[in-house]
């Protein structure tokens, strides 16, 4: 079955931090990685419950197993798993205690293209990020910031905005 021909109700999207395609349920706004093989259910089963999209800033910490261990930072990031946990637990400590600015540090530290926007990723739905990062920033408040969050990129903290 040709794209064109998707089952009802669901359309193709593009996820950015991914570059893989997913499908958007267009009455529930639940995202699936799977093509789907029967039109979408307008129900659905009421998981969607929250925002539709959120705003959130990160400040993410490579290491040499990330997906892309090279950032603006550092052309070959060779740090362990285990040391990028180190440095974002610090970060974290530091904005919780006042001792620094989430924004101040993602601009100097994070090693997300997002560390010229001091970390803000700009506003996003269900879908568009790496499901651990989705689940973290969907569950937070505005203005709460995340433990340490694994994803194939690295290590993030994130701070809900909006
Ligand atoms: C998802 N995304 N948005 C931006 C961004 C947004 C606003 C302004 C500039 C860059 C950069 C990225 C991105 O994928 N960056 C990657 C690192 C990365 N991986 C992520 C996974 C989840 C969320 C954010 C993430 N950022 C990179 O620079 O290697």
């Amino acid at each position: 079955m040709s794209d064109e021909e998707l089952p009802s109700g669901w359309e193709k999207r593009l996820s950015r931090s991914t570059g893989q395609h997913y499908y958007l349920n267009v009455y529930t706004k639940e995202s699936q990685w799977d093509r789907p093989d029967k039109p979408a259910d307008p129900a659905g089963n009421g998981k969607t419950e929250g925002p539709d999209e959120v705003q959130c800033s990160h400040i993410l910490v490579k290491h040499s197993g990330s997906r892309r261990p090279s950032s603006w930072r550092e052309s070959t990031i060779t740090r362990s798993k285990a040391e990028a946990l180190e440095l974002v637990k610090e970060y974290r400590e530091q904005i919780v205690s006042g001792e620094a600015s989430f924004g101040s540090l993602a601009s100097k530290y994070s090693d997300c293209s997002s560390a010229k926007r001091n970390g803000d990723l700009g506003p996003f739905g269900r879908g568009a990020m790496q499901k651990p990062f989705e689940e973290a920033a969907f569950a937070l408040k505005v203005g709460q910031i995340s433990q340490p969050i694994d994803t194939d990129s690295g290590v993030h903290i994130i701070q809900r905005t909006a």
